[in-house]
């Protein structure tokens, strides 16, 4: 049986709900199991960045945000979320793939998830992961907030680990190559939230999300069998 691990952390839902659509996709690949874990909130609320809004920031710019809902929505996503199990370190050991999402925040990756990768990092040592096939997804507030950016920069850990990464072609994705908003690039799955975080992912997008675990499971699966690195 070959694993992929489906590991993500979302604040308002949207990467959650990308993160069942690439699951869905890896488990059509047959002899192939998939986990799906989250990457937790952190305890101490005073670096919750989502958390911290208030009602003070519904002016100026903040107006776009509607701020104050959208802590109301980080509640409800993160009880949602409570019966995802939180990822470990034996999970990346035991994954033979491994697809990483989390929104975009500043053009990168959430800094919940570096200080996950920061623990990861005791594999560049054992190498544990190397050989191991990767891929990314995000979400971002607006169309030009950072998709492409924070998928080709949260790469550069990943190499670090010595895994193999895996991108989403042309071919096989038409639907982004559209004049539309709509999320996603050959770098990787992404979708767009919207500036107040009122939009849901696409149909076009979560086909591509599953293209996406589709894609990583027959390598890993492949790499099961063959060993490529042994
Ligand atoms: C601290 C912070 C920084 C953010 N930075 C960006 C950004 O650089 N570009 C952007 O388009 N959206 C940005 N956003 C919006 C998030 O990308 C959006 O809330 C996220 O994609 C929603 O995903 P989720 O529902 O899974 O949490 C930011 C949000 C937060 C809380």
């Amino acid at each position: 049986m070959t694993t992929v691990l489906v590991v993500y952390y979302s604040a308002f839902g949207h990467i959650a709900t990308v993160s069942e659509a690439i699951a869905d996709g890896a488990e059509k690949i047959e002899g192939v199991a998939v986990k799906r874990v989250r990457i937790p909130e952190f305890n101490d609320a005073s670096i919750r960045v989502v958390n911290q809004r208030n009602q003070n920031e519904e002016k100026g710019l903040g107006q776009h945000f509607k701020l104050t809902k959208r802590v109301e929505d980080y509640e409800r996503v993160q009880q949602e979320q409570v019966n995802i199990p939180v990822a470990t370190m034996d999970d990346l050991r035991e994954a033979d793939g491994i697809i990483w999402g989390f929104p975009t925040y500043l053009g990168s990756m959430p800094a919940q998830v570096k200080s996950f990768l920061d623990q990861a990092g005791q594999f560049c040592t054992t190498g544990e992961l190397e050989g191991k096939p990767t891929a990314l997804f995000t979400s971002a507030g607006s169309i030009h907030g950072g998709h492409e950016a924070t998928i080709l920069t949260s790469l550069v850990p990943l190499l670090h680990l010595g895994m193999i990464f895996i991108g989403l072609p042309y071919t096989q994705n038409p639907e982004y190559l559209t004049d539309k908003a709509v999320g996603c690039s050959p770098y990787g799955v992404s979708t767009l939230a919207g500036p107040d975080g009122s939009r849901t992912p696409c149909q076009d997008e979560l086909r591509m999300a599953g293209r996406l675990g589709e894609r990583v499971a027959r390598v890993a699966k492949a790499f099961t069998v063959a060993k490529p690195f042994e």
